[in-house]
């Protein structure tokens, strides 16, 4: 417990914060962040060579932290909007719980311990290009981007695409062709991702005056553009078994999941109404995330047998 100072949810000076462990977790993005951490997993994992598992773990935990220092530090400077959108007004600073002074203190101090852990540790590629994300989510997109142009995602959406290039920098020290095809995939999915839900979130993002495609181009611009990144995202996302990163189980995955990809983005441009729409968004975007773990799951299930196999000398 601590005492606050005065707080956006209501005109009290001071009282005792109620915050409890479970909201500082909750500034973390977690649920968001899950899956971003899982990407970088796959990149470590995909690398070259033999990683120490124990710096291997180190790097993860580092990534998990330092995501989880964007996520808080997204919301530091996001609390006068989040109070306003419905999706975002339960948040621990417009819900008055914890202050936006702890929470930037909070996600700096993450911020610097887990890129100096990192970079002491491991590499300091992987430390710098962490470093780089943290400030391009919170900098360039947050603070920038996000209120300023409706192409805010798509270049915003960088920051979500690093992580497979940091776990790879982590255990190679390198960044390659390959670490950057992985960024290459989540670089073109997030739009997809995102403007499928910004569709039915459209009215929120009015509200807070938030330049999302949907409210700044329309839905109709919005609905080709998710169809133009599908049908460029689709192919890229075969590249890793193109490449020969990735064998032949991935290559038949990421293919037919990109086929279901586009047809659920072109259903959604043909959604005869604006309830087939809205429901049509929703299945992609749902859709993403599942594409996106599947397409990662598939190439780090493929990394773990092939490690099996030359473990146990079956292959060279
Ligand atoms: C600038 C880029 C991105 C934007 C604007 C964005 C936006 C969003 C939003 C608004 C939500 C709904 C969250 C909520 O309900 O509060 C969401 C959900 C989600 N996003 Fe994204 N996202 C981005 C990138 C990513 C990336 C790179 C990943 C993973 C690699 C990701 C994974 C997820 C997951 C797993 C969920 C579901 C969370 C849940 O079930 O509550 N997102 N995204
Ligand atoms: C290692 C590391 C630093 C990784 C960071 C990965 C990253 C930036 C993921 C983006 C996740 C996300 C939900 C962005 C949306 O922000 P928003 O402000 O549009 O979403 P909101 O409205 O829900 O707050």
């Amino acid at each position: 417990m601590s005492v606050i100072g005065k707080n956006i949810a209501s005109d009290n000076e001071y009282r005792l914060s109620e915050a409890m462990a479970s909201d500082y977790i909750t500034l973390l993005k977690p649920r968001v962040m899950s899956l971003v951490v899982f990407t970088g997993f796959v990149g470590l994992m995909a690398a070259p060579g033999h990683m120490n598992p124990v710096l291997a773990a180190i790097t993860i935990l580092c990534i998990a932290v330092g995501a989880g220092a964007s996520g808080a530090l997204n919301m530091w400077y996001d609390a006068d909007i989040d109070i306003i959108m419905k999706r975002t007004r339960n948040r621990p600073i417009p819900a008055g719980l914890i202050s936006p002074e702890q929470v930037l203190v909070f996600g700096l101090t993450l911020s610097v311990l887990s890129v100096l852990t990192l970079g002491l540790l491991v590499n300091w590629l992987s430390g710098a290009l962490l470093a780089f994300t943290i400030f391009f989510y919170v900098v360039i997109y947050s603070m920038w981007l996000k209120r300023s142009t409706p192409q805010n995602i798509v270049i915003g959406g960088a920051s979500g695409a690093f992580p497979p290039m940091i776990g790879w920098a982590a255990a190679t020290g390198s960044i390659s062709l390959d670490s950057i095809v992985l960024f290459l995939i989540i670089f073109l999915w997030t739009p997809p991702h995102f403007w499928a839900l910004s569709l039915f979130m459209s009215n929120d993002y009015e509200a807070a005056r938030i330049p999302m495609m949907p409210n700044v181009k329309g839905e109709a611009s919005t609905k080709r553009q998710i169809v133009g990144y599908s049908l460029i995202m689709a192919p890229v996302g075969v590249l890793p078994w193109v490449l020969g990163f990735a064998g032949l189980t991935y290559g038949v995955v990421s293919i037919l999941m990109g086929l279901a990809f586009v047809y659920y983005a072109w259903r959604l441009r043909n959604a005869p109404t604006h309830e087939t729409m809205i429901a049509s968004a929703r299945k992609l975007f749902r859709f993403s995330l599942l594409y996106l773990a599947g397409l990662f799951a598939t190439l780090l299930a493929e990394v773990l047998v092939y490690k099996a196999l030359v473990g146990f000398g079956v292959i060279a």
